[in-house]
């Protein structure tokens, strides 16, 4: 394994693989720190937690656990993927992960850069864009668990941080690998271990890519991949080839517990399509009215793609919450959509989709899955995933995808052309 991969949640894990995947390595996500070593073959290495939202010395200790398994694996470079938007709060977990990694490795002037251009994300001046408005009036200022209240990323991070934070600026990133190589040892000069990058366009990331093909760590979103490939490949590392892609056949299901913008606008165009849905609100989940082998009878009795569903407004969001606690009503709707999907696949449903980064990252544990490999793209961040000789799954992030998603991943998963 050449490169090794830490994700902080398990939608952008997959996001990340796409990245590499398009890009030429042979790429495996693995669903928490494997017990035994690599497939042979594997190039990059993605070990997916569910570490975006806990606290901070657990996200330490899981990172640096999936850190000892990487480097045995013989992984020269890790990176470290996190969101595009920076989820994370003044407390961590972006800094102290990134911190942690960079003392185990003994790296300084590392790279830390969420810059996705293909999703709206830029970095300029060490503020966060989201297409064309600050992070912290994208939006995601009212995100619930982690709201991004100020854009400036250097002094967001710095709250987490121990040490001081580094910028390399766009004026600099625009001369190329070696202008960035030179700040970047400059940075790390002046003691900043870790270093915000700006970057706008694709090239920008590129540069970033090259200018890092020694660096032992990175970190970033999935953008910051975009050039790492190219590292391995001039030094003739890379075995090569198109993955393949063979669609599954059989029954679909879909599962949303993600309540963003881009999945509410999703469900309602599934539901305007005529194809079926079934809304879980949290009361029926909460006082049991509902449960799991009710939901895969009606999953079973459908004609199409049945969509089970529990994405709701911030308004009606935020009653369940204040009525019965927002980690609760979080945990019990998690939890029957981890037994659902269980009931689904037990069933005979062989291609699964699942809508939000918690509510994937459930039904990926609930259904005991322990690796994923890589195929097409269903949109941008959104991969097609194996999960098994009869089991298909796709994993979206709340905020990807485009309005036709549901539909079309089933199209993809199947074989179909998007
Ligand atoms: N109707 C609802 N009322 C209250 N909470 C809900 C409701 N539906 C879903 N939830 C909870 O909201 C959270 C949604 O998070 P999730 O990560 O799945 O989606 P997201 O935030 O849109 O996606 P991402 O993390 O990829 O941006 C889950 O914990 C889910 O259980
Ligand atoms: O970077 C992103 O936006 C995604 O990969 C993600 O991590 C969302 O959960």
């Amino acid at each position: 394994m050449l490169l090794g991969c830490i994700g902080d949640d398990f939608t952008g894990s997959s996001d990340l693989g796409a990245t590499l995947t398009r890009g030429g390595m042979r790429t495996v996500q693995y669903v928490g720190v494997p017990d035994g070593p690599a497939d042979p073959g594997v190039e990059a290495g993605i070990v997916a937690l569910k570490s975006r939202s806990i606290p901070v010395a657990e996200a330490v200790a899981q990172s640096l656990a999936a850190l000892d398994w990487l480097r045995a694996q013989g992984c020269g470079q890790i990176l470290f993927k996190y969101c595009s938007t920076f989820d994370s709060t003044p407390q961590g977990n972006i800094g102290p992960v990134a911190e942690a990694l960079a003392e185990a490795l003994d790296a300084s002037g590392v790279i830390v850069c969420p810059a996705f251009p293909a999703a709206g994300r830029a970095v300029f001046q060490g503020h966060l864009f989201v297409a064309d408005r600050l992070l912290s009036e994208s939006g995601m200022e009212a995100h619930p668990i982690t709201p991004m209240t100020d854009p400036d990323l250097r002094r967001w991070l710095a709250r987490q941080t121990r040490g001081p934070v580094g910028h390399v600026p766009a004026s600099v990133v625009f001369d190329g690998a070696a202008a960035i190589g030179a700040a970047l040892a400059a940075e790390q000069g002046l003691g900043r271990r870790l270093v915000i990058a700006d970057a706008v366009r694709d090239a920008d990331l590129m540069a970033l890519g090259e200018a890092a093909a020694e660096a032992p760590l990175i970190t970033g979103g999935s953008g910051i991949a975009l050039g790492l490939p190219a590292n391995f490949a001039v030094r003739g590392l890379l075995a090569g080839g198109e993955a393949q892609w063979d669609g599954q056949a059989g029954r679909a299901a879909a599962l949303s517990g993600s309540c963003s913008a881009a999945t509410r606008g999703q469900v309602a165009a599934h539901i305007a399509s005529g194809a079926p849905a079934r809304e879980v609100t949290a009361l029926a989940a909460m006082t049991g009215e509902v449960d799991a082998p009710a939901l895969a009878d009606w999953a079973a009795a459908q004609d199409g793609l049945p969509l089970i569903y529990s994405s709701a407004d911030p308004e009606t969001v935020r009653e369940a919450q204040e009525t019965w606690g927002g980690a609760e009503v979080a945990a019990r709707l998690e939890a029957l959509f981890a037994e659902t999907a269980r009931l689904l696949v037990a069933g005979g449903v062989t291609r699964l989709i699942a809508a939000g980064g918690e509510t994937s990252g459930a039904v990926v544990e609930g259904l005991g899955l322990t690796q994923l490999a890589f195929g097409p793209d269903i949109a941008t961040g959104v991969p097609a995933l194996r999960a098994g000789p009869e089991l298909a799954i796709a994993l979206k992030s709340g905020n990807f995808g485009e309005a036709d998603f549901f539909e079309r991943a089933d199209r993809v998963l199947a074989g179909e052309a998007g």
